[in-house]
């Protein structure tokens, strides 16, 4: 193959030889000028110096005409140390040899020195080190581990990057410990809110549990568990002196603009200084790791403004080691920089893009002009996108500037805001996300207070909001490696929030607590890219509610008819003793369930009942899940997850509580349990007598239908059995269901009439819902958030309030809110729960329209969709049946049952409904007898 690769000449001598580019004339020593040499020999630039820019160029034509891949170039920098490339003979091993000696560096272990003496002898040694680990060696593996890295979640999850840092968010700064109203909290819920605070268990309480890892880190036993608190044992000194004195600002910590790393480029900076011997190889990944954490990112927190810049923090890291005569470091912040020269300076200095006309949206010229700057950044080289050293803005972060540095323990601050109860708080992220559509995720600062289980009133939830007011302790970073950590105490009789550290932390180092936040969007959980730089990091800041941990259970036993059967019993059985014990005993106690009726109370009973099963079942399910980065569950880590989860099920079983009592305490408001089974003769009159009863509209559609087509058969057939029906309503509806059923095969398409009243005559249960008022509630007030948009952001507002602002700002709960959200209880960002009712309900709870059988559209329930379609019943009965076929779902007596709720009630209440036929040997039997 003809070697089309352009090469740099890389001598020592070479290198200070003032040269002339062959193509452009221009002139330079290798330091002021990358140099490359033609390198195919059938070119006329063949062996001939070529400046960067004309070889780059010559290269490219090369690979366009021939489509051969340019072999890796290697250059050399400016500053003048260890540049020489393998060829010379003069590697970085040598210059390491005759550098000052070491301060404060860690000598290797034993293993890793002794080795290349035992196993390859002194002399090979230095040569594989020259061949595997320096320039070009190192490149080729970064590339290699970028390339990789590219096509792995959470790697390449990050895809814009913003090299300026965000505005700064202020905040009143509130007194030790106080808490204050919610911005448009009433009088009155202030003192339901504020009495929450106050809590019947002794002062010194804490829920902070001092767990040891003792099998490995953190990570390793819990996979991929956020909420796990593991911090090897440390006690908590809660004394009340301690906890009267703060850190103090400007003392003890500073809080500053801070920048962090996503994993891709976490994974690049520790994958180039691996081409140095002594961060080489898997067993000197902990080495790597400390120059990330104790050298690179302290001094990344010192750069202000210039932070984005990775060789810049490279070069500073130089300076400072070179200064203490730390060789090690010295020789990583080198490998760093020549490997960041090569991936990212060619692209940095190549020439921008035309400027693009001035986005017309913009409303301020500082917006204009920063928009622009982040187009020609990502316009500039798509593959800018993913291969890159990118270092992110975080906004303000907390950094300790104590140079006696902190121990594990200290109280750092009160985490206080504004509370707000949680339906309060769902109307206000109602409100903001209707005003403000399309905003990027904004900081989020909110912290939930929770109430302990074992409180003589029990559990509850309080949003804590310190995004205007609050202090410093909200400041702090996510990490998923934190070293503090929040935790709920009592003291003075009253619940408060503290930030505390648990591990020893450094000058100068970043502090930071793991934020254990649950997302119910899937597109909100790719945004939150995480940039804690932390050697496991997850990938993002927040945890996903729709991934394996909080799916595995609820999709086989939790799913919309369960979750339904769940609300049909609590409307239909009375609350027992034993419901108020399990209740009691879990902590959901008065504060709970006070002013809930009694249907709600057993509705909570029965979801308990769920969350202990799923909390039991979990383990197991997580443990027979497929390995990710972090290896697969281990029993340890599998039982913390299920705990993490059960614990948030609770905290939203509270929180749909707290929403359902708001609407149902409403004045004139109904307060009747929600379903309604039907007697036998509301059942026969819908079925059979009514005049809209489920048969004479089939039989009206036939006749409709058939009247067209004269001397069809069926019109004769409908007849016939319109003239059978029996004129009183006392038979027994299945039983006459079926008669009818056997004989009523008049459709000529394919047992389309014949299935419907098989769904009808096979339904045991049939209920309806009752009717409830629309609840209004006033419009929040959220004047607050509009100072807090990005500056990005901000071409947004011009969209915001388009319509009727107050409408806007009112929350609207319609007549079935309380059904959406009751069945939806583990997720609480939906705006209507219920709109989405409708189609769940689709051939599951509410059977097709008796008209829809007779329907226009002839080929829409042939054979092949007639099997489809039970196939699909048998594989998950919880789902809506297809749109595409002529079935309609309008459903106006609004009567609800089908054989599959039945099937759905026996599973989840085997005893009251053991006479109940399993759903499949129905269906088995059904399709033998009308082969
Ligand atoms: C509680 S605030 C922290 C203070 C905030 N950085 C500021 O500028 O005021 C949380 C926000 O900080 C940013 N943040 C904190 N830790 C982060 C991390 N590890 N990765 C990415 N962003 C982070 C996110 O924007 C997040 O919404």
């Amino acid at each position: 193959m003809t070697e089309t690769a352009l090469v740099i000449a890389r001598t020592p001598a070479d290198k200070y030889r003032v040269r002339a580019c062959a193509q452009c004339d221009r002139k330079g020593d290798a330091l002021a000028i990358h140099w490359r040499r033609g390198h195919d020999p059938s070119s006329a630039l063949f062996g001939k110096d070529l400046c960067d820019k004309c070889g780059k160029a010559e290269s490219r034509r090369l690979v366009k005409e021939r489509g051969a891949v340019p072999r890796v170039v290697f250059r050399g920098t400016t500053d003048g140390a260890t540049r020489a490339p393998r060829a010379s003979g003069k590697t970085s091993g040598t210059r390491r040899r005759r550098a000052p000696a070491v301060g404060g560096e860690k000598t290797p272990p034993a293993k890793a020195r002794s080795r290349p003496e035992t196993k390859l002898g002194a002399k090979k040694a230095v040569r594989k080190a020259k061949t595997s680990h320096a320039g070009l060696g190192s490149i080729a593996v970064v590339r290699e581990k970028l390339r990789q890295l590219a096509t792995e979640e959470p790697y390449y999850a990050c895809e814009s990057w913003r090299r300026t840092p965000y505005d700064i968010t202020p905040y009143d700064v509130l007194p030790d410990g106080a808490y204050v109203a919610g911005v448009g909290v009433e009088d009155e819920d202030a003192k339901v809110l504020f009495d929450r605070l106050n809590t019947s268990v002794r002062d010194g309480w804490t829920d902070y549990v001092p767990v040891s890892v003792s099998d490995g880190t953190a990570a390793a036993a819990t996979g991929q568990q956020p909420s796990m608190k593991a911090h090897s044992g440390l006690e908590l000194d809660l004394s009340t002196e301690k906890l009267r004195t703060p850190l103090r600002l400007g003392v003890d910590v500073e809080e500053r603009s801070l920048w962090g790393m996503d994993c891709f480029t976490r994974e690049a900076i520790l994958a180039s200084i691996s081409g140095v011997t002594w961060y080489a190889g898997d067993e000197n990944r902990p080495r790597r790791v400390e120059y990330l954490q104790q050298r690179f990112l302290p001094k990344l927190h010192t750069l202000g403004a210039d932070g984005w810049d990775a060789s810049r923090v490279a070069q500073c890291v130089l300076d400072d080691a070179i200064k203490n005569g730390e060789k090690h470091t010295a020789m990583a912040s080198r490998a760093l920089l020549r490997v960041i020269a090569e991936c990212d300076d060619d692209y940095a200095r190549a020439p921008a893009p035309k400027k693009k006309k001035a986005n017309s949206t913009t409303t301020t010229g500082e917006v204009k002009a920063e928009d622009h700057t982040e187009e020609i950044v990502e316009s500039h080289d798509p593959r800018a996108r993913r291969e890159r050293f990118r270092i992110h803005p975080k906004g303000t972060g907390v950094v300790c500037i104590n140079p006696n540095g902190l121990k594990a323990g200290t109280f750092v601050n009160h985490y206080i805001g504004e509370i707000y109860s949680p339906w309060k708080w769902y109307e206000r992220q109602d409100a903001i996300k209707k005003c403000y559509p399309g905003m990027e995720l904004p900081s989020f600062f909110n912290i939930t207070l929770e109430r302990p289980p074992h409180d003589d009133r029990g559990r509850h939830v309080s949003f804590v909001e310190a995004m205007h007011k609050g202090c410093f302790a909200s400041r702090l970073s996510h990490s998923c490696e934190p070293n503090c950590q929040t935790v709920t105490f009592a003291k003075g009789g009253k619940l408060t929030l503290g930030m505390f550290t648990t591990q020893d932390i450094a000058y100068g180092e970043e502090m930071t607590w793991d934020y254990s936040c649950i997302t119910e969007s899937a597109e909100e959980y790719r945004t939150g890219f995480c940039l804690c730089s932390s050697p496991t990091c997850r990938g993002s800041f927040l945890t996903y509610s729709g991934s394996g941990a909080f799916t595995a259970v609820v999709n086989k036993k939790h799913a919309f008819l369960h979750r339904n059967a769940i609300l049909f019993k609590a409307s239909t059985s009375a609350l027992t003793n034993v419901d108020r014990k399990m209740l009691h005993d879990s902590g959901i106690r008065e504060c709970a369930l006070e002013h809930c009726p009694d249907w709600v109370v057993k509705w909570a009973a029965l979801t308990l009942e769920y969350i202990k099963l799923e909390e039991n079942e979990l383990p197991n399910e997580l443990m027979s899940l497929p390995a990710t980065r972090f290896g697969r569950y281990n029993e340890l880590g599998a039982k913390s997850e299920a705990t993490g989860v059960a614990a948030t099920r609770i905290t939203n079983l509270i929180v749909t509580l707290d929403k359902i009592r708001y609407v149902l305490t409403r004045s004139g408001q109904e307060r009747a349990p929600f379903f309604r089974v039907l007697t036998e003769s509301e059942v026969i009159e819908h079925l059979w007598s009514g005049d809209e009863s489920i048969l004479r509209r089939i039989l009206r559609s036939i006749l409709a239908g058939a009247g067209a087509k004269k001397g069809s058969n069926s019109v004769g057939k409908s007849r016939l059995v319109m003239a059978k029906m029996p004129k009183t309503g006392d038979a027994r509806v299945d039983a006459a269901m079926k008669a009818i059923q056997e004989r009523i095969d008049i459709d000529e398409r394919p047992k389309t009439a014949s299935d419907l009243l098989w769904f009808y005559a096979n339904t045991r249960n049939w209920f309806t819902h009752a009717k409830l008022d629309n609840v209004i509630s006033p419009a929040v007030n959220i004047d607050d958030v509009a100072s807090v948009i990005p500056t990005t952001q901000r071409k947004h507002i011009p969209n915001a309030f388009r319509g009727n602002r107050e409408a806007m700002l009112q929350k609207r709960y319609g007549a079935l809110y309380v059904w959406g959200q009751l069945v939806t209880w583990y997720k609480q960002t939906i705006y209507s729960p219920d709109s989405s009712l409708s189609a769940d309900r689709r051939g599951t709870l509410s059977l097709p329209d008796p008209e829809s059988c007779c329907s226009a559209a002839p080929s829409a329930y042939v054979n092949k969709e007639r099997k489809e379609l039970f196939k699909a019943l048998r594989k998950n009965k919880h789902q809506s049946w297809p749109t595409a076929t002529s079935w309609s779902f309008k459903n106006p007596a609004k009567v609800y049952g089908s054989p599959m709720f039945d099937d759905a009630l026996r599973e989840m209440y085997p005893k009251e409904y053991a006479s109940t036929t399993s759903f499949t040997t129905l269906l088995d039997k059904h399709e033998r007898q009308s082969m």
